[in-house]
C-alpha cells in the first residue's frame, strides 16, 4: 500500500568520491515468486534474503488472505503453503499497492481455483493494463470484471473446471508468462506458453525447483515453455539473490561521480536480467565482474564500478530490451553524461510501467538541460559529457520508484542539485536506498523545503 503517505521530497547534489561496498537487498522478482510458490506448495518453505519492500510485503499479505500462513523468525520467512488448487476465497479486497508483478502473478495463481477475488492498488497500479493477463486467463475458463480499459479494481472469478491452455504472449512480459504458468498449475494436462522474445525466466527456474515438470525449448517461434498441470509442489529452502535492478543505482552513481570506486557484491547475472551491465560496458564504463561464480545454477559476480569520464552514447540493441527493461530510466540518466546520442529502440513496454517511463524521464531530463527525442516505442538522449549537465530542477516521480531513484542518481553529478517531489515510492523496491547511498558518500537528503 504505497503512495498513501505524505510525499517525501528528496534532493541529490554533486558528490564524490563514492567509495565502499553496496549491499543491495534481495531480488524483487524472486521474492514475489518465493512467497507465491511457497503458498502453493504443501508444507513449509523457508526464505532468507527476502526483499522486505512494500511490493513484496503486499504480496505476502495477499497470500495470507488466500489462506497461506507466513511469519518471520530471525532472518527467515516461513511460508506454510496450502497446495496447488488449495487457495481459500479471501474475505476482503486484495490491495497490491504499487505492484504489477504482485497483482498479475496472484491473478494467475487464483484463476484456476473455484473462488472469487477482488483486486485493487494505488493510483499507478489502477491505471495499468490488466487485459494482458485476463485475456489468457479467460482461456482457462476464468472471468474478469474490471473497470474500462481492463483496469483495476477488478474481480476475477476462478475457473471451476479449468482447461489447459496454449498461449503465445503478444507482448514481451514475464508477468504475463508467469500468470499463465501459475494458472496452468491447477489445470489438468499441459499448459504451453510461447514467447517471441525471452523474458526473465525466474518462474520457470523456480517452478522446476519446487518440483513441477516444466521444460523450455528455443525454436522458430521463440521460446516454448511446457508445464504439466496438477503437480504437488514441494516446499523449498530459498536464498534470494541480490537484485541486479537495485544494483543498477549504486553502479550508475559510481560511473558518473568523480573518483568513485564501488563494489556491489553478490549480484545475479542471469542473462535475462543483466542487459544494463553489458550496455554500460559498451558505453565505455569501467565496470568489471569480479569473483564470477555459479550459485544455485545462476551466474553471480561482485560488480566493481569506477568513475568513467569517457562514456559514449550507443545504439542499444532492441533485442536486449527485455533483459534490462527496468533499467532504462537510470541508463538515460547516465546517458546524459556521455558524449553523443544514446538511442533506445524497442521499448514500448516502458509506457505501461508504474508510470510512462519514457515521458517521465524525458520531461525531467529536458528540464535538467538534456535533449531527448521520442517515438511510441523508442527514445534517445543527447549526452553533454561531464561537467556540462545543468540540473537544478524538481522532477515529479509519478508514484514510480525507478524514476525517483534515477533522478537522484543523476543529481550526484549535475551542476545544480536535482530534486524529486516524492521519494516515498522508493520503499516499494529499495527501502534502504537512501542510507546505502549516503554510506557510499552520496549527498542524498530529504528536502525540508516543500517541492
Ligand atoms: O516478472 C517480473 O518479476 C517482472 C517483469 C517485468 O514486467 P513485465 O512483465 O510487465 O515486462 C518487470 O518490469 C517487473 O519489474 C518485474
Ligand atoms: C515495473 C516494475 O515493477 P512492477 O511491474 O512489479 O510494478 C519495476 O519494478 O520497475
Amino acid at each position: 500500500m504505497s503512495g498513501h503517505g505524505d510525499p517525501i521530497p528528496m534532493e541529490a547534489c554533486k558528490s564524490g568520491p563514492l567509495r565502499g561496498e553496496a549491499h543491495v537487498p534481495g531480488d524483487k522478482s524472486i521474492s514475489h515468486r518465493s512467497l507465491i510458490l511457497g503458498a502453493l506448495a504443501v508444507g513449509e518453505t523457508r526464505v532468507t534474503g527476502l526483499l522486505e519492500g512494500q511490493d513484496v510485503l503486499d504480496t505476502g499479505r495477499a497470500m495470507r488472505a488466500f489462506g497461506a500462513e507466513m511469519e518471520k523468525r530471525g532472518d527467515t520467512w516461513h511460508v506454510h503453503g496450502v497446495g496447488v488448487g488449495g487457495f481459500a476465497e479471501p474475505d476482503r479486497v486484495i490491495d497490491c499497492g504499487n505492484s504489477g508483478t504482485g497483482v498479475r502473478l496472484i491473478m494467475g495463481a487464483m484463476a484456476t481455483a473455484p473462488i472469487a477475488a477482488t483486486f485493487t492498488g494505488d493510483a499507478s497500479l489502477n491505471s495499468r493494463p490488466m487485459a494482458r493477463v485476463t485475456d489468457p486467463l479467460a482461456l482457462f475458463g476464468a472471468r474478469a470484471y474490471g473497470r474500462s480499459g481492463g483496469r483495476l479494481p477488478m474481480t476475477i472469478l476462478g475457473a471451476r473446471d479449468p482447461l489447459p491452455v496454449r498461449y503465445a504472449t503478444p507482448v514481451p512480459s514475464a508477468q504475463v508468462k508467469s500468470a499463465v504458468l501459475l494458472a496452468g498449475l491447477n489445470a489438468p494436462g499441459e499448459t504451453v506458453v510461447i514467447e517471441r522474445e525471452a523474458t526473465r525466466d525466474h518462474s520457470e527456474r523456480m517452478l522446476a525447483g519446487f518440483g513441477a515438470r516444466i521444460a523450455s525449448e528455443d525454436g522458430k517461434e521463440g521460446r516454448v515453455i511446457t508445464l504439466q498441470g496438477r503437480p504437488e509442489l514441494k516446499p523449498q529452502t530459498i536464498t534470494v539473490p541480490r537484485d541486479p535492478s537495485s544494483a543498477a543505482f549504486p553502479v550508475c552513481a559510481a560511473l558518473i561521480t568523480e573518483d568513485s570506486d564501488v563494489l556491489v557484491p553478490n549480484i545475479g547475472l542471469n542473462p535475462t536480467r543483466a542487459g544494463l551491465f553489458t550496455t554500460l560496458r559498451e558505453m565505455g564504463a569501467d565496470l568489471t565482474y569480479e569473483n564470477m561464480r555459479d550459485e544455485g545454477g545462476e551466474p553471480v559476480a561482485d560488480l566493481r564500478a569506477r568513475f568513467s569520464p569517457d562514456l559514449r552514447g550507443i545504439e542499444v540493441p532492441p533485442e536486449r530490451a527485455a533483459s534490462m527493461i527496468d533499467e532504462y530510466p537510470v541508463l538515460s540518466a547516465v546517458a546524459a553524461f556521455a558524449q553523443g546520442r544514446t538511442h533506445m529502440p524497442g521499448v514500448r513496454e516502458l509506457r505501461v510501467k508504474e508510470s510512462d517511463r519514457i515521458d517521465a524521464m524525458a520531461v525531467g531530463l529536458r528540464a535538467a538541460g538534456i535533449a531527448v527525442d521520442e517515438g511510441d516505442d523508442w527514445w534517445s538522449v543527447q549526452g553533454r559529457g561531464f561537467g556540462d549537465v545543468p540540473g537544478g530542477v524538481t522532477v515529479a516521480s509519478r508514484l514510480d520508484h525507478r524514476i525517483a531513484m534515477s533522478f537522484l542518481v543523476m543529481g550526484l553529478a549535475t551542476e545544480a542539485p536535482m530534486r524529486v517531489d516524492d521519494g516515498g515510492p522508493i520503499a516499494t523496491s529499495f527501502p534502504i536506498f537512501e542510507t546505502l547511498m549516503q554510506g557510499l558518500g552520496a549527498s542524498i537528503i530529504r528536502d525540508t523545503v516543500p517541492a
